[in-house]
């Protein structure tokens, strides 16, 4: 009973919170008008039917008017069902919408601790499958519902005034025909579950595969992956013959119910006829009434189910929108406007979970426009500090301040703008060269995309392209070399202005002419910006103004390269060990 109850008020409040995705109000008043219209239309329709029979054609004169009213509610009854077809489709497909841009603009605006916690899928099935469930609720199964009742309502009391006896037998059949059908919708409601579970998953594999399909073909895990994918596709399949078959019996079993119900009313009726207590018009009548009842009563027999399927999609998706946001957590304070300021680290700690710390109380201060190299061994936490930097993560205690202020009291979006991150694997968006030199930059001209282009060495192979600057860079810059991706991205920076640069040294995967290329792209983005450097090269790290070592999550020494080869061991070691390397152009 109480799981009911909590049921019950899950449905209220999601029933509560969705009526703000409805498109407007104009289009909710006529889909329901036209409904009420088409329910009238409907129940006239066998009235009329029954006078014909019941006063044949041969007494009137001009017969031809005698069928006139029922071909006039015929017609208008078609008019009225096409039109509240349309106004029906129309808010279902404007909800839909809503819906979708509202979850569009949550899951941008999401912070990135809420990826690592959900699949891709899980996002993706929000603003599919999710969306379509609470839109058909609102639409198909609300509405016929209502006007079933409705239907059943006046219908009974039609009956009732033309024979109260047939309505009785009416009351007594339909319960048992919705607790059968009802039963079949609950097992169809699991099936559809267990299907939406298998999709995410389905769709985070196919994502997967996707995204890495270089490093699948690679490693040749073809195979693996085609097994894997099987299995999924195959469960796919077994649910959903298991849900076609519940499907198919729905219907029949209804249907069946129906005719068996039919029958008996039919039988009960021809002797009612007999005895003259009951005219064939009045006959005909209940026949038409009684099909006009088929169709709410599978809706009601399913509307259980549908409804479970509706309270679990808007609990999922209510749940997406209470997530916490980025800005939600941000301060007020403009960054925008503040001169270059040093990065001061105090006390900082951070562990992703809580009981598993990254990084412990690390201290070091970066003095505004210099050049700091962090090195330290694989897993240490150098990327961490950079994704702290960038506010994607909130430290477990401590601070990063700016100008003496926790860089988490400036406004999020001017903060970021300050920084500039160019990491080893360089990501490129779907679309143009241009398109990502310039992507989510509004103030730029195009004499500062040629500069940038000219800084990094890139102008004239693109201008000797047939698309130039206009050419598309395939799927995550696919149609480029590694060294050229790399290059679009820090000409981007270059555009952006950034104060603040992250840079994630490219360690091994470009040759030395592209490295060489890189590098002095680099050291043209890096001229006079305060610079961070996850840094493997030696020759960087003996140019750096200062060097961190991180090792367990702590500082293990900061200074110059001369001072570090002479007092620390860790440091020599981490030379000697080849993690830092000697660069051709050093
Ligand atoms: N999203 C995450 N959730 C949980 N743990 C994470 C997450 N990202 C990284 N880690 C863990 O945090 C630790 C530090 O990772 P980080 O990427 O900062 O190391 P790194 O020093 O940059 O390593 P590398 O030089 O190999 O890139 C690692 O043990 C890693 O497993």
């Amino acid at each position: 009973m109480k799981e009911y109850w909590i049921r019950f008020r899950e449905g209220v409040m999601a029933i509560k919170s969705i009526r703000y995705f409805l498109p407007s109000r104009k289009l909710v008043i006529f889909a329901i008008l036209a409904a009420l219209f088409e329910i009238v239309a409907t129940v006239v329709t066998p009235v009329a039917v029954m006078d014909i029979i019941d006063n044949p054609l041969m007494e009137v004169h001009l017969s031809i008017f005698k069928y006139l009213p029922v071909l006039m509610i015929l017609f208008i009854k078609l008019l009225i069902s096409s039109f509240h077809y349309l106004m029906l489709s129309n808010l279902a497909a404007g909800l839909l919408k809503n819906l979708r841009l509202k979850i569009w603009e949550k899951i941008l605006r999401l912070p990135i601790s809420f990826y690592d916690s959900v699949s891709n899928g899980e996002t993706m099935s929000r603003l599919t499958n999710d969306a379509i469930v609470i839109k058909d609720f609102f639409t198909t199964e609300t509405f016929s519902v209502i006007s079933g009742s409705i239907y059943l309502v006046i219908i009974g009391a039609i009956i009732f005034i033309i024979d109260w006896k047939i309505s009785l037998l009416i009351i007594f059949a339909i319960p048992a025909t919705l607790l059968l059908i009802s039963f079949i919708a609950r097992r169809e409601y699991d099936i559809s579950q267990s299907i939406q579970r298998e999709t995410e998953e389905f769709q985070n594999r196919i994502n997967q595969v996707l995204y890495e399909i270089r490093t699948i073909k690679s490693s040749q895990a073809e195979e693996y992956e085609s097994i894997q994918g099987q299995k999924i596709i195959r469960n796919l399949f077994r649910l959903s013959s298991m849900e076609n078959k519940i499907f198919a019996l729905i219907q029949p079993c209804a249907n069946i119910l129906l005719m068996l119900l039919f029958l008996v009313i039919f039988g009960y009726c021809s002797i009612r006829v007999s005895q003259g207590s009951l005219s064939a018009g009045q006959f005909v009548a209940v026949i038409f009434y009684l099909f006009e009842l088929t169709g709410p009563v599978t809706i009601f027999g399913s509307f259980s189910a549908k409804l479970l399927k509706f309270i679990v999609s808007a609990g999922r998706i209510n749940q997406l929108f209470a997530e916490e946001e980025e800005p939600g957590i941000s301060g007020k304070l403009s960054a925008s406007l503040l001169p270059p300021q040093d990065i001061e680290v105090q006390g900082l700690n951070f562990g992703y979970q809580n009981n598993r710390m990254i990084l412990q109380s690390v201290d070091f201060r970066i003095q505004k426009g210099s050049v700091t190299a962090i090195i330290g061994e694989s897993g240490v936490g150098k990327t961490t500090f950079f994704l702290l930097l960038e506010r994607f993560y909130l430290p477990s205690s401590g601070n990063i301040c700016y100008g003496g202020v926790p860089i988490q009291d400036y406004d999020l979006y001017e903060w970021r703008n300050k920084i500039a991150y160019v990491s080893q694997e360089a990501p490129l968006m779907q679309g143009t060269i241009h398109d990502n030199l310039t992507y989510g930059i509004e103030d730029y001209d195009n004499e500062e995309l040629t500069k940038a282009l000219l800084d990094v060495g890139l102008l004239e192979f693109i201008e000797k392209l047939p698309k130039g600057i206009h050419t598309k860079v395939g799927e995550r810059g696919t149609n480029l070399s590694g060294g050229q991706r790399q290059r679009i991205v820090i000409a981007r920076a270059l555009i952006r202005k950034p104060e603040i640069l992250l840079l994630d040294e490219a360690t091994s995967h470009l040759d030395s002419t592209s490295e060489f290329l890189v590098q002095n792209s680099l050291n043209k983005l890096m001229k006079g910006r305060t610079t961070i450097i996850i840094a493997h090269r030696l020759s960087t790290i003996e140019n750096s103004d200062q060097i961190i070592i991180l090792k367990d999550g702590k500082t293990a020494g900061i200074g110059y390269h001369r001072e570090l080869m002479e007092n620390n061991r860790l440091y020599r070691s981490l030379v000697s060990k080849q993690q830092i390397y000697e660069s051709p152009f050093a």
